[in-house]
């Protein structure tokens, strides 16, 4: 069946099973290249991460990372800055070398140059062999919010202000307007993508992104054409899949 979805019992199991693919991963070829989320969704996954490495010597010390995306217009020192948030709940804890580490630069003054760097950084490592991905509510993926082109790479995206609030829900006042963020196609790129949600408020989006049409007003949706998906969700955000389960 495609998707391979797997539906966990809570969202602790729905992290241990998402690490339990991403150590796997790394076993399997530790100059792994991963991809990163940020937001509430994949907290679990990195606290398991770090489990792992320091209880079962699950080693980073090759492999090298990508983040979907970074706010614009603040440092990497700020505390609302995806730099900050991977750095205090993962990379910290970690035995992965910070030239291994990699995001988006929203401080940068040239846009579009950075843009085009980090997207041959992403080309010069290899690719990404396995991209974690969360779902906002309104179905974006990395910061692509509903209407981005399909054909988009690293670009600097406008957050509708759906997915502002949503943000200072989690991030407190004062997320700003813009972010750098892969593009839909530099996501497809990935070699394998897990895709993450748990809770009923991501039970519609998660439907209408596996089930509904591939449409770009849900860009989740493009996922269905990704030959390598595997979607893991907890029992409440697969509420509505239905048939597909
Ligand atoms: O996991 P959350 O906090 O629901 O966020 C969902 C998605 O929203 C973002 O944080 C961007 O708004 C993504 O990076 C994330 O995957």
């Amino acid at each position: 069946m495609h998707p391979e979805l797997i539906i966990a019992e809570d969202y602790q199991d729905l992290s241990r099973k998402a690490a339990l693919r991403v150590a796997e991963q790394i076993k399997k070829k530790p100059t792994t290249v991963l991809g990163l989320a940020t937001g509430k969704t994949p907290l679990g996954l990195y606290r398991e991460l770090i489990r792992l490495h320091q209880e079962e010597g699950l080693d980073f010390s090759r492999v090298k990372t990508f983040n979907l995306d970074e706010y614009y217009g603040i440092s990497s020192e700020d505390k609302r800055s995806f730099h900050y948030y991977m750095w205090e709940n993962l990379f910290k804890h970690l035995n992965i070398p910070r030239g291994n580490i990699h995001l988006p630069d929203g401080g940068a003054q040239d846009i579009e140059e950075e843009c085009r760097r980090y997207e041959e950084a992403i080309r010069e490592a290899g690719g990404i062999d396995l991209q974690v991905l969360g779902i906002g509510s309104n179905g974006h993926i990395g910061f692509n919010e509903p209407g981005t082109e399909w054909g988009s790479l690293t670009h600097l995206a406008q957050l509708t202000p759906e997915t502002i609030k949503d943000n200072e829900e989690e991030g407190g006042e004062g997320i700003p307007g813009f972010a750098l963020t892969m593009g839909i196609k530099t996501i497809m790129r990935a070699n394998r993508i897990l895709l993450l949600a748990y809770g009923e408020s991501k039970a519609n989006i998660i439907a209408r992104a596996l089930k509904g049409p591939v449409d770009k007003s849900v860009p989740a949706s493009i996922l269905q054409l990704h030959p390598g998906l595997v979607v893991i969700v907890d029992k409440e955000a697969a509420k509505f899949l239905g048939s597909l389960t």
